[in-house]
């Protein structure tokens, strides 16, 4: 598929059936209740898939229990074999995978270069990164970066000064800059434009073709767009999985989330 052109229904089928990500059994309880509850999915490589359902059915605790930031009470994740258990958080980025949060955080000060600057992996202080890592090969792929996320004019411009969309981008670019090969989204496209979604759903399909990225989202229509395959949670559990089609499709599924 060329850059940047979606199909009107996302292809079902990903790149691969390799596995990248494998949850087993994954529970986690906050003062005796369950917020996942003995979960089991698995994500392959190069396939971008959308998580839904409704309100406090897990979805953020289960992207938190991926990249460290809650353990779980039982149950495994693993990723590329590994079992993330063992790792803490800078480890499970180390490892591959990068989260991003609901609420974009970059650094408002600097410059959108900078922050590019700054997410380089290996990078220790900020000082030293400014400072000594402008090299052509660094700046090339600075440019390149900005170019994928639609920022290549305002590499010049304040963090503070872009539109929450934008804001978006950068926080995605930051995040590929170290090169993760699962990419972790929690609502990206909220709050932005009709038109920002839509470019937010080229950037998302094209980062798929080398990566495998889970996204957290309730539009619809953009999870029609953008997914290989979509999970359906509800009360921490596994109600539904299939192509978009077939969990709209699913009366369980309409039952406890889109027929409301
Ligand atoms: N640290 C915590 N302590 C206590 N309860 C929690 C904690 N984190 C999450 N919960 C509860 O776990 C449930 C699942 O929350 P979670 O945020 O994962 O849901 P969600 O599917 O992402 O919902 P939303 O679509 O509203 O973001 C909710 O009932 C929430 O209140």
């Amino acid at each position: 598929m060329p850059n940047g052109a979606l199909p009107q229904a996302a292809s079902a089928v990903p790149p691969s059936n390799e596995q990248i990500l494998r949850i087993e059994d994954l529970t986690v309880s906050f003062d005796g209740f369950k917020a996942v509850d003995g979960l089991s999915l698995s994500v392959e490589r190069n396939e971008l898939r959308v998580i839904i359902g409704p309100n406090g059915a897990g979805k953020t605790t289960l992207l938190d229990m991926v990249c460290g930031k809650t353990k779980p009470s039982a149950g495994r994740v693993l990723f590329n074999g590994q079992d993330l258990g063992r790792l803490n958080e800078y480890e499970i980025v180390r490892a591959g995978v990068g989260r991003k949060f609901q609420t974009p955080s970059v650094y408002e000060d600097l410059t959108v270069l900078e922050n590019f600057e700054i997410s380089l992996p290996r990078m220790h202080g900020l000082l030293q990164s400014l400072t000594f890592r402008r090299t052509p090969a660094v700046r090339e792929r600075i440019d390149a970066m900005a170019e994928q996320v639609f920022l290549a004019e305002r590499l010049g411009h304040r963090a503070g000064q872009l539109s929450h969309g934008q804001k978006q981008w950068l926080e995605i670019g930051m995040l590929l800059m170290q090169e993760p090969e699962l990419l972790l989204l929690d609502e990206p496209v909220a709050g932005m434009s009709p038109r920002e979604r839509e470019q937010t759903g080229d950037l998302l399909r094209r980062i798929s073709t080398g990566k495998s990225v889970v996204v957290i989202e309730h539009d619809m229509d953009f999870v029609k767009r953008i997914a290989h395959r979509v999970t359906v949670l509800h009360q921490g559990r596994l109600l539904s999985e299939g192509t978009a089609a077939e969990v709209q499709a699913d009366p369980r599924v309409i039952d406890v989330y889109l027929g409301h």
